[in-house]
């Protein structure tokens, strides 16, 4: 059963570091999950592509609720993820790594909880509030932070994610007004992801990879296609980070993660 999962976001579409891989499909709530789970220093870890295989799957329409319960499903208790970012900070710059500390949610049109009251599709039928102060786990991040630094990469220690919905990229003025409410970096997926692992009392934690400087910062026009370029060319520092972060993740979690809906539901 694995205790570890990893989501691959943009760029981040194959498991290269486990080994014996499986597939599995997760039925949901929500929906059927296609869960790739392998073997890395001796202990299962799970994988799950975020936009599918072949990136086919828009940032607006991923289904998170179905993957963070079908990692659930399988007894996660702790999630790494990759997210390719736009910078909006000068000192992160393409090709560095940020372990996220913070975020700012400008989604519009997604699904927010798994407790949905008498409409939940599963018989977790109550309303709760978790606790969101701080959206990452904090042994987690510990964990890429030691690495990253174990490793010698360019990263950053902290950063504000500001999740926008997309698929389009930011106007000059949206990157000048997240610049004002202090976003370091800028992405289209950490939300709801990130809160619907707290929901579900799973550990969570990303680190960010700046692919370029935000819209209005860069000279150039942002593209897709450079945001892919560039993750293909840190394919192998991700993949050690990651390695290297998972021997640093306690085998027992003392983090408020594991206690989140303790409060959350007025009992
Ligand atoms: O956040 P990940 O999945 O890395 O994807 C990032 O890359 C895409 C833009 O190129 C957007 O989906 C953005 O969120
Ligand atoms: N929203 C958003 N996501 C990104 N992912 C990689 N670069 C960017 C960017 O500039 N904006």
């Amino acid at each position: 059963m694995p205790r570890i999962a990893i989501i691959g976001g943009s760029g981040v579409y194959d498991p290269k570091l486990l080994q014996n891989i499986r597939e599995e499909f997760v039925n949901t709530p929500y929906g059927k999950v296609r869960v790739k789970i392998g073997e890395y220093d001796g202990e299962e870890i799970a994988f799950l592509a975020r936009h599918g295989e072949g990136h086919s799957v828009p940032p607006h329409k991923i289904n998170y609720r179905a993957n963070i319960w079908a990692l659930y499903e399988l007894g996660v208790e702790r999630i790494l993820s990759t997210s390719a970012v736009g910078s909006l900070n000068e000192a992160m710059k393409p090709g560095d790594f940020v372990v996220l500390d913070q975020l700012l949610d400008f989604t519009k049109t997604r699904h927010y909880t798994f407790y949905d009251g008498d409409e939940s599709p599963h018989d977790r039928k109550f309303v709760a509030h978790v606790d969101f102060t701080d959206p990452y786990c904090p042994e987690l991040r510990k964990a890429l932070i030691t690495a990253a630094k174990e490793l010698g990469f360019d990263y950053h220690p902290t950063g504000t994610y500001a999740c926008m919905e997309g698929p389009r990229f930011e106007t000059r003025a949206e990157i000048r007004a997240l610049k004002i409410l202090g976003a370091d970096v800028v992405g289209m997926t950490q939300c709801p992801e990130a809160a619907l692992a707290r929901e579900l009392e799973i550990c969570y934690a990303s680190v960010a990879i700046v692919t370029n400087f935000a819209a209005g910062i860069s000279r150039d026009k942002l593209t897709h296609t450079e945001v892919v370029e560039l993750m293909a060319k840190k394919s192998e520092e991700i993949k050690y980070l990651l390695m290297k972060s998972i021997r640093y993740i306690p085998k027992e979690r003392h983090c408020a993660c594991k206690d989140a809906l303790k409060g959350a539901t007025g009992d």
